[in-house]
């Protein structure tokens, strides 16, 4: 049975997580972190040359922590801001000094095509309008060179809950979903851009009367 959920369930999931259990942000960044790296390290990936895109809020802040986990495997790989880092949240600044102690290196322009794989960690379940004319642009010419794109809980550009384009999406091969399935990578046309779907546990917390609007299946 897989239970999914929308963008703003899962929002009050990870607020519940936080407030009322006490689980701090950082240990579901890293753990969020960790699991993505256990799917990465299965084996199914080229891990020669990763580039880990990296937006301004929480999904950002899992890329940052991923791509130091990977950086202390030895693994090659580099952090490239989408956006502005000084306007990002404070997890995000946080994980980037983290980061940047740890020696994981950035870059400010990457070519697409030299990245044997694509972190996908831009937007996740923040997402609330249609991606900047910029971010569409990036996200189609990465799209054209058809790299392999492994997202943080959903696809950049697609909407959580609806599965509706805003604008446009990176097109996954793989999505990894944090907690739960976000209901928008089931459904047409959000399903086609996240490609494979898993779903890993980081450690929410449901409250016992919380109602998902949407049925088991
Ligand atoms: N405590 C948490 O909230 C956790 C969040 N997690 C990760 O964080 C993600 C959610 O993080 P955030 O809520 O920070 O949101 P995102 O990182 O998805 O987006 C960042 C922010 O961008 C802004 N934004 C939305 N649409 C935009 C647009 N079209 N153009 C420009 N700016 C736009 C919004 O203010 C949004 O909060 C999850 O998908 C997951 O990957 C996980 O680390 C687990 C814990
Ligand atoms: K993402």
């Amino acid at each position: 049975m897989t239970q999914l959920v929308t963008t703003e369930e899962m929002q009050e999931l990870d607020q519940y997580t936080m407030t009322t259990i006490g689980l701090s942000e950082d240990v579901l960044i890293e753990r969020a972190a960790l699991a993505a790296l256990d799917v990465l390290g299965a084996g199914a990936y080229d891990l020669s040359n990763v580039l880990v895109l990296v937006g301004l809020g929480n999904n950002g802040a899992d890329g940052i922590a991923l791509a130091r986990l990977l950086h202390q495997l030895h693994i090659p790989v580099s952090l490239q801001f989408v956006g502005n880092a000084n306007k990002a949240k404070p997890a995000v600044k946080h994980q980037l000094q983290i980061a940047e102690a740890c020696g994981v290196p950035r870059s400010e322009k990457s070519d697409f095509k030299q990245a044997s794989l694509i972190i996908d960690a831009i937007f996740g379940t923040g997402l609330n309008k249609d991606l900047p004319e910029g971010l569409q642009k990036m996200v189609k010419a990465a799209n054209h060179i058809e790299s392999t794109v492994v997202a943080l809980d959903l696809p950049t550009g697609v909407n959580g809950t609806t599965g509706q384009i805003m604008g446009a999406a990176l097109k996954a091969k793989t999505t990894i979903s944090f907690g739960f399935i976000k209901a928008g990578v089931t459904e047409n046309p959000g399903k086609k851009s996240a490609g494979q779907v898993l779903v890993k546990d980081i450690g929410i917390v449901v409250p016992e009367d919380f109602q998902f609007s949407i049925k088991e299946q």
